[in-house]
């Protein structure tokens, strides 16, 4: 059976997304193969970072016992995780379980979708600000569907302008949810707001990270 490096696994409210303000337990997988220059979990992206070694089974068990519907595999980057297919397909085995998964945007989305319909993707698009836009596959967009979103986190005038270049390029409204964020601290979110009302920005959602308002930004756990 597959086992899994898990850096935490928590209660919270999810402070992002489409299912902000509900609560979910988190799972954070270590080990990730972008850098992205603001990544808040720099300190899980080694695939040895500090962990707990889980078990399929223990995951399952794990999450089950809090009687939190939501799930969020989170990290790190969760879908390079050998055996993750195995975990998406044990956890929905429970029809009151939905699971969200974060991911990068680098990794092929295709051995996952298809699994079950309890099952959507965040998945980032990594602006130029990150570093990583070179790593994008955008061949994944065809993939999503009304269920996932595409998250663009902007740190700069600049990356938002990209944002809204991708946007439109792949039609991405009509597709998904579409979320821009900012990079905590490095731009202000009415920065945003303007430019959504300079381009008449429509289906398309600001979202804070919550957590980082309601706790200290720099807390884990939460
Ligand atoms: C830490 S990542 C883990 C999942 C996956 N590796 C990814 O990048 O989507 C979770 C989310 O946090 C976002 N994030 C990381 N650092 C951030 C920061 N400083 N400000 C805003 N969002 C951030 C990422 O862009 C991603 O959407
Ligand atoms: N509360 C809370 N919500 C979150 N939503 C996505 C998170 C993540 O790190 O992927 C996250 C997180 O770290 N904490
Ligand atoms: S892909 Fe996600 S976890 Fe990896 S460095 Fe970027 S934000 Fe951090
Ligand atoms: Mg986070």
């Amino acid at each position: 059976m597959a086992e899994f490096n898990v850096a935490e696994t928590f209660v919270s409210i999810n402070g992002e997304g489409v299912l902000a303000g509900q609560l979910s337990v988190f799972v954070r997988f270590t080990g990730c193969n972008l850098r992205c220059s603001f990544c808040d979990t720099m300190w899980a992206n080694d695939a040895d970072a500090p962990h707990t070694t889980m078990t399929t089974e223990e995951i399952c068990e794990a999450v089950r016992k809090t009687g939190v519907h939501n799930v969020t595999l989170t990290g790190g980057e969760p879908l390079l995780r050998a055996g993750m297919a195995e975990l998406l397909h044990r956890l929905t085995e429970n029809p009151a379980q939905r699971v969200e998964i974060e991911t990068n945007g680098s990794i092929d989305l295709t051995p996952f979708t298809g699994i079950s319909s309890a099952i959507s993707f965040t998945m980032d698009y990594k602006l130029p600000g990150s570093g990583m836009e070179s790593h994008m596959r955008t061949e994944n967009f065809a993939l999503l569907t009304e269920r996932d979103t595409v998250k663009f986190v902007a740190g700069s005038r600049a990356d938002l302008e990209r944002a809204l270049e991708i946007i439109q390029t792949y039609d991405l409204t009509h597709r998904c949810h579409v979320y821009l964020s900012p990079v905590f601290g490095r731009i202000q979110p009415v920065e945003i707001v303007e430019f959504m009302q300079e381009h008449v920005l429509n289906d398309i959602t600001m979202q804070l990270q919550m957590h980082k308002i309601i706790w200290d930004p720099d807390q884990r756990g939460v």
